[in-house]
């Protein structure tokens, strides 16, 4: 069961030019210097495109306030949030009442070791996912312990299964595990102490 809680903020267009965004940093870093496009062209296009969206942009502490509403997954996160474009984005599902996962296929802009995922992306993915397992178990909080074992790589070009489980809560400790496999094995797993706390959400 696909895990949607932001359904009454959906932005169809929003999510398209991010979209956009997406292939334009994926072509750039697949182009580099092997590429006979004008670059310097495209730098100009792509800055004109920047000019109109910073033209037409609100005040960044009117959209902390737009970016916080609601109560459910956040459209704006580097992981998941459609209207972010370093976002993957990862789409979750529920496994059960504590437990969700995502599959993903990642490519060159997330590149550490070659052909392989960079283990920063990797612990980047696992401590939102657990974030967002225990909002979808009923208790979260932020993260104070994150623990990270590459068991070997995570490949660039195939499917990615990153999983998480809330575990146990004890007072306002609460302790999630995760994983990336991939074709069956695993590549990183994680451990994560979550201390129940909200920083106060922009007003
Ligand atoms: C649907 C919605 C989806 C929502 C989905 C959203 C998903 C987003 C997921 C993103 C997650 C993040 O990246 S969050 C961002 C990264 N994390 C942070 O920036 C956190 C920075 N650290 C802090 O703000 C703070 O240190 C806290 C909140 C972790 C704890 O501070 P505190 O609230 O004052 O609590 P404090 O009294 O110190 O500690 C409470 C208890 O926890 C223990 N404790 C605290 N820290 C640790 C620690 N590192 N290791 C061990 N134990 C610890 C203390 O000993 C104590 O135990 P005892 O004496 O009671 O036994």
């Amino acid at each position: 069961m696909a895990i949607d809680l932001r359904s009454e903020f959906q932005a169809p267009a929003v999510d398209a030019a991010a979209d956009a965004a997406r292939r334009v940093i994926d072509a750039l870093v697949r182009s580099g210097g092997m590429t006979d496009a004008d670059m310097s062209a495209i730098a100009d296009r792509l800055n004109a495109v920047a000019d109109d969206l910073e033209a037409a942009a609100p005040p960044v502490a009117d959209r902390l306030v737009d970016m916080w509403r609601g109560d459910g997954i956040t459209r704006h996160d580097p992981v998941a949030g459609p209207e972010n474009p370093i976002a993957p984005p990862l789409e979750y599902s529920a496994v059960d009442s504590r437990t969700i996962e995502a599959v993903t296929t990642l490519g060159l802009p997330y590149q550490g070791p070659p052909s392989c995922v960079h283990g920063g992306v990797s612990a980047l993915l696992l401590d939102h996912t657990l974030g967002v397992a225990n909002g979808w178990a009923g208790v979260s909080g932020m993260t104070a312990e994150l623990t990270l074992r590459y068991h070997r790589t995570t490949p660039l070009f195939e499917p990615l299964t990153v999983t998480a489980r809330q575990v146990s809560v004890d007072g306002r400790k609460i302790r999630t595990t995760g994983e990336i496999t991939a074709g069956g094995g695993t590549c990183v797993s994680a451990e994560g102490l979550f201390i129940a706390k909200h920083p106060p959400r922009p007003r």
